[in-house]
């Protein structure tokens, strides 16, 4: 059902030690929405995600996954995540691509349980998705960063997600295969219908592929369509984030959120 909210989270508050870090976010995503999340660092976005995924509770609020509340949802399946630097293997990690990718069903088989064909050739349909089935057989350390983040959306896919999030997923993507990164995204969301959130500091990027936009700093301070804040002017924004928005613009490198 298009349009169905498939993440609520209602006046959802954490905090890790004593200060908020996430303050009165109530969210709707919609099935068939392709939502950017942005905010300058430390605004939240993060840990957020680790709310939405059961890897955090909230301190205060409430969060409904596919209209059950968090606690009583076990469907993980569908929902699939990739997260910040996923695409950082040396080049001597002894992992085929398809091995990788076959490790998303290992939630679904149980661990100790083997692979059959069946999982397979589900490993290979989502590479074939994300056009890196002619890696198959390669070592998941010898790729580029943009194609081992593809790897990563494979391994993401292969429960057949209807939620894929990503958590800053062109960090370490060279500019020239960001747009095929983002012509890839667009598929899932158009032809797979699968929605997408996707945290960036990208705005100039995200703006042109999503389908709206999400800009905390701590609490949500505009969710709308594309076209809606595409009408800000860099004044608007900083009033939006409380910050320059200059922070928002430049890709930065930094450590990975692990889920604690
Ligand atoms: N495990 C943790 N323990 C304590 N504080 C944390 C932890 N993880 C994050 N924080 C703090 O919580 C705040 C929000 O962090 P979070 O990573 O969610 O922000 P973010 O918007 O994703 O940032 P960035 O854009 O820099 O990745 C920051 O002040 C951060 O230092």
């Amino acid at each position: 059902m298009n349009n169905h909210p498939i993440v609520e989270m209602d006046q959802v508050s954490f905090k890790y030690e004593r200060e908020w870090v996430v303050k009165d976010v109530n969210l709707t995503i919609r099935q068939g929405q392709f939502l950017g999340l942005v905010g300058p660092n430390g605004s939240g976005k993060s840990t957020l995600i680790k709310l939405m995924l059961g890897l955090a509770k909230p301190d205060r609020g409430s969060i409904t996954l596919y209209d059950r509340p968090i606690k009583n949802f076990s469907n993980w399946q569908e929902i699939g995540f990739v997260s910040q630097k996923a695409n950082s293997f040396n080049s001597g990690f002894p992992a085929t691509v398809l091995e990788v990718v076959k490790a998303g069903l290992v939630s679904r088989i149980g661990t100790f349980k083997f692979f059959n064909k069946t999982h397979k050739d589900k490993a290979l349909k989502a590479l074939r998705t994300v056009e890196m089935e002619d890696y198959a057989h390669s070592n998941i350390g010898e790729l580029s960063g943009g194609q081992q983040q593809r790897v990563f959306i494979a391994r993401a896919l292969v429960s057949d997600p209807s939620l894929l999030i990503l958590d800053e997923p062109t960090v370490g993507v060279d500019a020239k295969h960001v747009t095929e990164f983002y012509d890839l995204l667009g598929r899932l969301n158009k032809e797979q219908g699968i929605t997408l959130l996707m945290v960036t500091h990208d705005i100039g990027t995200i703006t042109q592929h999503a389908t709206h936009v999400v800009c905390m700093n701590k609490t949500v301070h505009f969710h709308g369509n594309t076209e809606e804040y595409k009408e800000f002017n860099d004044e608007d924004l900083n009033r939006l984030y409380g910050h320059s928005v200059q922070q928002l613009t430049h890709n930065h490198d930094h450590d990975e959120v692990n889920p604690s």
